[in-house]
């Protein structure tokens, strides 16, 4: 089963591509020329279909599978943000670095050492039958402070429940058993599994 992946973001690609060993998966950008996908949604969900919709029209093979990932951290104490906003927090083109340093510059500016935090991940899939979303969340807690240079994006930042050290201190392997990310693919492979068998 031939899996296309509509994201850009090498961090994640990393991931999925980990979790869904022994499956062909490739990257929307080695079929074609990548472009640029304007996330308009008001939700992760809405904008995982917006992303999925793109690379699945793009593609020459309609039955190919699209899976894309709309993912970000949210702070409830920050009204939620940065939220569906996370790639954008510090601006337009902002890089992770831009991101984490503006996160870490808010906490500290309000006082804040250590506040609760969760990722979301909305795993959205464009088949031959139908589109497709789940979702997986990850809680834990925001530090005002970068530790370890693993993961990507706020991962230095944020430090799992039940755990002492951040994203950025944990292995890859340690991260895919509690992430987001892992939770939503885990929906997502249920849901192929249930449409190839069916077919
Ligand atoms: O530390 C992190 N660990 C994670 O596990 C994680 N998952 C998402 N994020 C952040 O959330 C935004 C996603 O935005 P996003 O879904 O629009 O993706 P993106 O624009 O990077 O790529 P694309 O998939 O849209 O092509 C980006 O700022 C990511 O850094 C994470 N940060
Ligand atoms: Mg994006």
């Amino acid at each position: 089963m031939k899996i296309v992946l509509a994201t850009s973001n090498k961090g994640k690609i990393r991931e999925i591509k980990a979790f869904l060993e022994g499956f062909d998966v490739v990257g929307f950008d080695e079929l074609m020329t990548p472009f640029d996908i304007d996330e308009t949604g008001a939700t992760f969900k809405e904008n995982a279909l917006i992303k999925a919709r793109a690379v699945h029209e793009a593609l020459e093979d309609k039955n190919a599978i699209v899976l894309s990932d709309d993912s970000g951290i949210s702070v409830p104490l920050l009204g939620g943000e940065p939220g569906i906003y996370s790639a954008r927090y510090a601006g337009i083109g902002a890089n992770d670095k831009d991101n984490l340093a503006k996160l870490i510059a808010t906490l500290s500016a309000r006082g804040v050492a250590q506040t609760p935090a969760f990722y979301t991940a909305a795993i959205a899939l464009a088949t031959p039958w139908g589109e497709f979303s789940v979702h997986g969340w990850m809680h834990g807690h925001a530090i005002n402070e970068a530790r370890g240079e693993n993961g990507f994006g706020y991962d230095p930042m944020f430090i799992p429940e039940g755990y002492t050290t951040t994203l950025g201190e944990m292995d890859a392997q340690s991260k895919r058993d509690i992430s987001h990310r892992t939770r939503a693919l885990k929906h997502a492979m249920t849901l192929l599994n249930t449409l190839k068998g069916n077919q």
